[in-house]
């Protein structure tokens, strides 16, 4: 006998219960909330993150790409433009090298991506790579971490300035902005994905990718957490050198 689906507000419970998993309890970024982050760790964060970064608006062209629905194209464009900016007002990847400079990484090395490990740029990859082979349902919904994201940028926000008094306040400016864009996405995501998905199968499969996406951001704080605490960076048994690919450009 085929099992009922969950009713809508029980999926969007369901989807809200994999917060568990966010990786806000990541101890990478719990140590950067408790102030117990050395300023080498909150700058590999800030230069590693920032291919998530790049990568963000690459994963939604993917999915206006694959999405034949005109009213969905003309909101989810809106995410490119946050990020990318517009004549007039600068987007997300301006401000998050504003974050670089304000814990004293120089734009250039960010934009070079030097310090991006190959364990993160993997994950993020995998992230892009989904939104392209996936339906634009299914990789809309993959977006949906961001539940848990106002939180998030609200507890840096709360707890840096008093904890690393050295990164000039100036660089929160990009937490701040997200914390409105972040809830507009969410509310667009669910709407999507609470209609999308009405088999009881089906939403097993929707939190499988959710759990895809919370992995993602887990496995990228791992990678950071290999270089910059336990001091075992790739190759480190070799060279201290950072020898490591920095993308290619297919
Ligand atoms: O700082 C964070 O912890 C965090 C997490 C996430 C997320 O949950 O995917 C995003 C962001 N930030 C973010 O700034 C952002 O623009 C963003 C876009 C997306 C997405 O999947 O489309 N996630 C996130």
């Amino acid at each position: 006998m085929q099992r009922e689906p969950m009713s809508i507000t029980e999926f969007e419970q369901a989807l809200r219960d994999k917060g568990r998993y966010y990786h806000i309890h990541h101890p990478f970024h719990v140590a950067m909330y408790d102030g117990s982050a050395t300023r080498e760790q909150i700058q590999g964060w800030v230069a590693n993150r920032f291919y998530y970064q790049v990568c963000i608006p690459v994963k939604d062209a993917a999915i206006l790409a694959n999405c034949p629905d005109r009213d969905t194209r003309r909101e989810w464009i809106q995410r490119i433009i946050d990020h990318d900016g517009e004549p007039g007002s600068e987007g997300g990847i301006e401000a998050w090298l504003r974050l670089g400079e304000a814990v004293g990484l120089d734009r250039e090395v960010l934009l070079s991506q030097e310090l991006v490990l190959p364990g993160v740029r993997f994950a993020v990859d995998a992230y892009v790579n989904f939104a392209r082979r996936a339906s634009w349902q299914e990789a809309a919904s993959s977006s949906l971490t961001e539940l848990f994201a106002p939180h998030i940028h609200q507890s840096r926000l709360d707890s840096w300035p008093q904890h690393y008094p050295w990164i000039d306040p100036a660089g929160y400016d990009y937490f701040r902005k997200r914390l409105k864009e972040a809830r507009r996405d969410v509310e667009h995501g669910l709407r999507i994905t609470l209609h999308h998905y009405t088999t009881w199968e089906a939403q097993q499969r929707m939190l499988e990718i959710l759990q895809f996406k919370l992995d993602v951001l887990w496995s990228m704080l791992d990678a950071m957490t290999m270089a910059y605490e336990l001091e075992r960076p790739p190759y480190h048994t070799v060279t201290a050198d950072k020898v490591w690919h920095r993308g290619i450009a297919l």
